[in-house]
């Protein structure tokens, strides 16, 4: 990627993209573009083809996407298989007929088998039944790597597929109906902590086991690829350990300074019961994370503290 070559980032506000236009920004890369979901929304096919008109796009990191936990899962799943066909099926398509040199599809390691032998491999997909509290999501993600593995064979283009797991840092959503385990339970334990709670409600049995990485590590990987890799075969990134929701409540409760009980909600869904990923091709090319949990979650709750602080609240 020349300096001066022109990258779209779908998706810069969010927690991955925004932390891909920090990782382009810290390398020189000067021109950066991108819109907001309000200003172009890439479930409409026409804005999708005037953006791509418009522009002239080298390169495209497909960060966009409709995003969410167990519970925005369940509750949305038709707005999660269509949003997300669309707006990928645009962007791909888009992409092969405005000549991008090259393309970056996020997908998601819940593309994997519920019971995939672990850590899963990325000759895992599609080899048994997927869980079923993201099934429509999943289908989705596996159509969009499947698109970018048919583009290349009938068009030549170059679009590779990166599979990362459970993600978390700035910019990330704090809603505790629609986010992810990680920030729901900053957010949860420093509630707890303000107001003198004498529990925090943590959902599930707490047994299920899971991965995660940090954005900056995540968008130092995108980078490293779009740079370095040009094959068929989808990608893996992870940290390469995984925790209990248990411990990690533990964790963040340290962290967070809170000292009260946790309570466990078995009302709610455990979800699949592990996914670690093996990060093996992606390691032997030459990349490794950085960013421990435990540093990435100080510097989680310190990011979530100057938002809430400074700007009055999270998304
Ligand atoms: N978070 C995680 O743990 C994981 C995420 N991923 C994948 O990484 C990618 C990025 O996820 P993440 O950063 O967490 O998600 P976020 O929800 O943080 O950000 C998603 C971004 O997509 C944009 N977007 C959503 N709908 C539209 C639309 N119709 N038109 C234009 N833009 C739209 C939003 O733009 P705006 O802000 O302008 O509305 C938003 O900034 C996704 O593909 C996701 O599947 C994969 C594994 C784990
Ligand atoms: C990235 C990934 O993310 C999702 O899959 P998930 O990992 O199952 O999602 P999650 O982070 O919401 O939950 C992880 C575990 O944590 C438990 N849990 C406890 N307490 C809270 C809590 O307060 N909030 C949430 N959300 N979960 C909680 C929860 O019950 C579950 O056992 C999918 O979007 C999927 O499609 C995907 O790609």
């Amino acid at each position: 990627m020349d300096k001066d070559c022109t990258i779209y980032v779908a998706g810069h506000r969010g927690l991955v993209g925004s932390a891909l236009v920090r990782r382009l920004k810290e390398q020189g890369y000067g021109r950066i573009v991108h819109q907001t979901s309000s200003e172009l929304d890439l479930r409409d096919r026409d804005q999708v083809e005037r953006w791509f008109s418009e522009q002239s796009i080298d390169y495209v990191f497909l960060a966009a996407a409709k995003v969410g936990g167990i519970a925005a899962n369940q509750d949305f799943p038709a707005d999660f298989i269509r949003d997300n066909l669309l707006i990928q099926t645009n962007v791909i398509d888009a992409a092969y007929r405005h000549n991008v040199k090259k393309l970056l599809f996020l997908g998601s390691t819940c593309i994997y088998p519920k019971l995939a032998p672990q850590p899963m491999r990325e000759q895992d997909l599609l080899g048994g039944p997927l869980e079923p509290s993201n099934e429509p999501y999943a289908v989705a993600k596996i159509t969009g790597i499947k698109m970018c593995q048919a583009y290349n064979r009938q068009y030549g283009t170059r679009f590779i597929s990166v599979m990362p797991t459970n993600l978390y840092g700035p910019q990330d959503n704090f809603d505790l109906h629609t986010s992810h385990v990680l920030p729901a339970l900053i957010r949860k334990f420093h509630d707890a902590m303000v107001s003198n709670a004498a529990s925090v409600e943590v959902w599930g049995s707490g047994e299920p086991k899971r991965e995660f990485l940090h954005s900056d590590d995540l968008a130092d990987a995108c980078v490293f690829l779009m740079k370095n890799y040009g094959g068929d075969e989808i990608v893996n990134v992870g940290w390469g350990k995984d925790i209990k929701i248990s411990e990690l409540a533990a964790l963040i409760g340290r962290i967070v300074g809170y000292e009260g009980d946790i309570v466990y909600d078995r009302t709610k869904p455990d979800g699949t019961p592990r996914k670690l990923v093996d990060v093996s091709r992606l390691t032997e090319m030459g990349w490794q994370a950085r960013i421990t949990l435990e540093e990435g979650l100080r510097r989680t709750y310190q990011d979530y503290l100057k938002e809430i602080y400074h700007t009055g609240g999270v998304r």
